[in-house]
């Protein structure tokens, strides 16, 4: 009997475009091989010092509590316009989870990547010695995803972005644990963090955030920093000033 992927099982949210397919969680290019996937959920020094997100707060229905998608309809500058864009649901504080970023994820083969992406982010670096090199994992959200495909770049809109990529840990179920749950490793939006600079920033891009951020307010558009390497792979010029940062 054929059995329905969990991870595109759930029901998209207002606004959500019907050509791309709604995901709950990642899922996987034939290239991505079960010991790549299982590096994901490898304990490791680095990945003991992520945010761990609980298991009711990457739910996909209860994404909605937080984000939704809005189709940019003013100020008549936004450089979106009539595109859509990511807001906070509610008061978010520094430092909240907001979402999974969730896609296809692919190896950085050039076979296995669709160069012409532009909803393309890095996710996982592989170990050299165990993956003969290494390489990196990415997650691509053309074709399906979640809200988090519709975050914004925040130049031409606001005078830094007020969110930001971080790679965390989310519970998946796992029958060989006896809890039945382990850790995997995951890419969310969070709010910046206030004070220092923000550690984990990263990219669609290669963009970093500079931290001091106030927290969203309900309405608030949700922007995150692509780094000028995306816009300069596309040869698009809005990143190319100084206030872009790398
Ligand atoms: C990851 S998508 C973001 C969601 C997109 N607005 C949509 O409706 O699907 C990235 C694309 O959004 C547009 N975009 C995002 N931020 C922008 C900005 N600050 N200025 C101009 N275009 C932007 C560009 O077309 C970019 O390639």
């Amino acid at each position: 009997m054929a059995t329905t992927d969990p991870a595109t099982a759930g029901s998209p949210p207002e606004n959500w475009p019907e050509e791309v397919q709604y995901l709950t969680d990642l899922t996987y290019s034939p290239a991505v091989t079960p010991d790549m996937r299982n590096a994901l959920g490898r304990p490791s020094t680095t990945a003991e010092s992520l945010d761990k997100v609980t298991r009711t707060l990457v739910s996909a229905p209860n994404n909605g509590d937080r984000v939704g998608i809005r189709t940019i309809a003013s100020p008549a500058h936004h450089p979106a316009l009539g595109q859509r864009g990511l807001f906070a649901a509610a008061d978010m504080p520094p430092s909240s989870f907001l979402c999974l970023y969730v896609g296809r994820v692919h190896t950085d083969a050039r076979e296995d990547t669709d160069t012409r992406s532009h909803y393309d982010l890095s996710f996982h670096q592989l170990d050299k010695e165990e993956f003969g090199g290494g390489g990196g994992l990415s997650i691509d959200a053309t074709n399906c995803g979640n809200e988090s495909r519709m975050a914004n770049d925040f130049y031409g809109i606001a005078d830094k972005a007020n969110a930001e990529f971080r790679d965390c840990l989310v519970q998946v179920r796992s029958d060989r644990r006896r809890e039945g749950w382990k850790w995997e490793r995951r890419v969310g939006i969070f709010v910046c963090p206030a004070g220092l600079a923000a550690a984990g920033a990263r990219r669609l891009g290669a963009g970093k955030t500079d931290g001091g951020g106030a927290g969203l307010k309900a309405g608030e558009e949700v922007l995150v920093n692509y780094g000028r390497e995306y816009w300069d792979s596309r040869n698009m010029t809005v990143h190319k000033t100084s206030a872009s940062g790398t």
